[in-house]
């Protein structure tokens, strides 16, 4: 079976063909419009909470269609639109070739360069991951947008800084230093919008609740060129870029905000 991709004969149109749940409906991810979001007071009067742990040799690696982020620590979430405690499994991150394009989720219609992911499992109900993804209240997974600043981020710096040693598939290295990943969260974590929907990489398991931050985090365009330079494969091979799925109908679906 040919394997999926973001290319012309392997990319998101294509991937019905193996997982005809693409065609289903609670896919991610969604065009954001705040203006058809219901604001619900559910989600603060039991907020968000996030309490994450250092890792002390944190697994970075190329699993050749992203560069991905193992958590063996007990990082842990709850409250907001979650019903019991989901534990963090890994974060990973999606961008384009170019500054104008790369995010999954949009806002209004607009792409940002990258969008971060911190996926989080259902641990109160479920034993592993594994066992989570494919349940409707499986997992929970963070949508962090990315926006360019003169400045690099510090907390990608650490993974940004080494990511040349994990530029082929396969690769992975330790990052050593305790590294939180609180660091990637942005300041404001009260203001966010959440539906239920699914993976945006086959097999597209509709089992996502989706917490998509109002607040970007800031990097500099060396720290994207940096994302850039990885390779599908092994050296030669072409780079990682646009490695997005466009965003799918909302459909019956109710958009709920954190906020006004
Ligand atoms: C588990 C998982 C979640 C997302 S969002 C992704 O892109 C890949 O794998
Ligand atoms: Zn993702």
């Amino acid at each position: 079976m040919a394997t999926w991709g973001y290319g012309n004969d392997n990319g998101p149109a294509t991937w019905v063909k193996s997982f005809p749940v693409a065609a289903g409906t609670r896919q991610s991810p969604i065009d954001i419009v705040p203006t058809a979001a219901k604001c619900d007071t559910k989600l603060t009067e039991n907020p968000l909470t996030v309490n994450y742990s250092p890792e002390p040799a944190m697994e970075l690696c190329n699993p050749g269609l992203s560069v991905k982020a193992n958590i063996k620590s007990k990082s842990v979430i709850k409250g907001g639109p979650l019903e019991g405690e989901y534990k963090l499994e890994q974060f990973h991150l999606h961008w384009g070739s170019a500054d104008k394009q790369g995010s999954e989720h949009t806002l209004n219609g607009k792409m940002f360069p990258a969008e971060l992911h911190l996926v989080h499992y259902n641990a109160t109900k479920y034993s592993s991951f594994g066992e989570a993804v494919d349940k409707p209240d499986g997992l929970a997974v963070f949508g962090i947008f990315l926006k360019i600043s003169d400045k690099p981020h510090q907390g990608l710096k650490s993974l940004t800084d080494v990511l040349s040693e994990v530029q082929y598939k396969d690769k992975s290295i330790n990052i050593k230093q305790e590294y939180n990943p609180v660091c990637l969260l942005p300041d404001n974590i009260n203001k966010y919008w959440t539906y239920l929907g699914s993976l945006t990489t086959p097999p597209l398991c509709e089992s996502v609740t989706w917490i998509v931050f109002e607040e970007p985090i800031e990097v500099s365009e060396d720290q994207m060129k940096a994302f850039r330079a990885l390779c599908c494969g092994e050296c030669g091979s072409a780079p990682i870029v646009d490695n997005y799925r466009p965003p799918l109908p909302l459909g019956n679906r109710q958009l709920r905000a954190s906020f006004q």
